[in-house]
């Protein structure tokens, strides 16, 4: 594990290109299987999660070119073999799920391990996909470790309604449905930014989709899903994180944000505690306002409060960096994670930097914020967007302070101690990987 030592309380400033979304990067990566023709994809990150998909695509004798330097990807799965008896999908990342359709697309068999959990943010069930699988014709065997997956011709069209809006249950329901015979309807889908981009590229390579966006999709099988060429676009969670670094060490950072209509909700969200975002040219930038403060609601009596849910909500992967503003800024706030039982659990280490929070059940964090804050050594969860949380307030207070296992934010940001680094900040890694 790599733990990251931070010498806080300078301001940060600058600007960024983010990377592309990690979220979108690998269901695209997952999809590219579907296909046996050369794709070029622009844009993709150096991340964890990223190489240990193309490390299982040469093991499996795809061609894989990936020069990190450009990020550019050449691909191409025609020499592609899978055999579940040899082959391993990657563990501690929950994409590794949306391989099964492709796999069972071309091969008639997956093998998905137990541990397909990803972030320990609580229940990560996998009941939603078995049965949008099953849907599909697939045939489900149980063994210790593992469960087999099979289908014994190709998958058949399907109507389909999910318990919730499951992103990556959807993406797989759009995996099965494009090539499968007939007309496919998922009703309660997932419509995150992250969703919408991969839906893009499988439009790009040929597939039938309409509804991207909402909550009801519609897919009509084709025969054969082309190559191609397509480039990522900047990750909403990256452009949001450096907005709230910047925000909280008392600087401004601008960060180029080709999207900024998926913003408005996210801007009223910074706008609680007292960060005003401007999006201009291309560019999204916070504007210091003083110390940070809470936003007093005009109901009397009532904490002011941040709700998180699937779309268009509050993402949930967003809540722990606005838990991070909440301890600095002075005044109360309640955030609430509807999806999640079991993602603030960590909060207990926010005391170790002095903060003043209540955990009133496994949903909902009271934070009482503005407290004097003092650097401190922390333990970060598997959770890729906590170790954020707690590397914001360490850069925010003078002073050493030691973020312990942070490896889990090499599985979706690049470059991140390079790009602090470059804002300004004294951050370095230590420890294995
Ligand atoms: C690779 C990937 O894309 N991972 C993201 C994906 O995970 P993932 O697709 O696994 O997340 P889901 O949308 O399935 O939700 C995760 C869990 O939350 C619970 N749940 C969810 C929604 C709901 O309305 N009710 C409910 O109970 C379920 O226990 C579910 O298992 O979406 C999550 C929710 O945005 C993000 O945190 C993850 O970063
Ligand atoms: C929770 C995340 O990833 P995963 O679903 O792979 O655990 C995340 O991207 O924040």
């Amino acid at each position: 594990m790599a733990h990251l030592i931070v010498h806080g309380g300078r301001p940060l400033e600058g600007r960024i290109v983010p990377s592309a979304n990690k979220n979108a990067v690998l269901p695209i990566l997952c999809a590219t299987l579907l296909t046996r023709h050369p794709l070029r994809i622009h844009g993709v990150p150096e991340i964890t999660d990223v190489r240990k998909i193309l490390e299982l695509f040469r093991t499996l004798g795809s061609d894989v070119r990936m020069d990190y330097s450009t990020g550019l990807l050449e691909l191409c799965h025609q020499a592609t073999r899978f055999d579940p008896a040899a082959h391993r999908l990657p563990v501690e990342m929950r994409s590794s799920i949306m391989l099964v359709p492709p796999l069972l697309a071309r091969f008639g068999v997956a093998r998905l391990e137990n541990d397909v959990k990803g972030c320990t943010l609580g229940v990560r069930e996998i009941d939603p996909h078995i049965e949008v699988l099953r849907s599909f014709g697939a045939r489900i065997e149980e063994s210790r470790d593992s469960l087999i997956i099979r289908a014994d011709g190709p998958l058949r069209a399907t109507r389909h309604w999910l318990d919730y809006a499951s992103v990556t249950t959807t993406e797989n329901f759009v995996l099965c449905a494009a090539l499968a015979a007939g007309e496919s309807k998922l009703t309660n889908a997932a419509s995150e930014p992250h969703v919408q981009e991969f839906c893009d590229f499988m439009r790009s390579l040929g597939a039938r989709i309409e509804g991207v966006g909402t909550s009801q999709l519609t897919i009509e099988g084709v025969d054969e899903l082309a190559g191609g060429e397509f480039r990522l676009t900047e990750d909403f969670h990256e452009v949001a994180t450096f907005l709230a670094l910047g925000a909280i060490t008392g600087g401004s950072i601008a960060v180029k944000n080709s999207a900024p209509d998926q913003f408005p909700l996210i801007d009223r969200t910074f706008a609680k505690f007292g960060v005003t975002i401007h999006h201009e040219d291309g560019w999204s930038k916070t504007k210091a306002n003083g110390p940070l403060k809470v936003a007093e609601p005009f109901t009397r009596n009532v904490l002011q409060k941040v709700e998180a849910a699937p779309w268009p909500y509050l993402p949930v992967d967003l809540l722990p960096i606005f838990i991070a503003l909440g301890v600095k800024a002075e005044g109360s706030v309640m955030f609430w994670n509807k999806v999640y039982d079991g993602a603030l659990g960590w909060t207990g280490e926010l005391s170790k930097f002095g903060a003043h929070v209540f955990l009133s059940d496994p949903h909902r964090l009271v934070v009482f914020g503005g407290k004097p804050l003092m650097a401190s050594e922390v333990e970060s969860p598997y959770i890729i967007r906590v170790a954020i949380a707690l590397l914001m307030l360490a850069a925010s207070i003078e002073g050493r302070s030691v973020i312990h296992n942070a490896t889990p934010i090499k599985r979706a940001h690049p470059r991140f101690v390079e790009n602090l680094r470059a804002l300004g900040a004294e951050v370095e890694w230590t420890g294995g990987d």
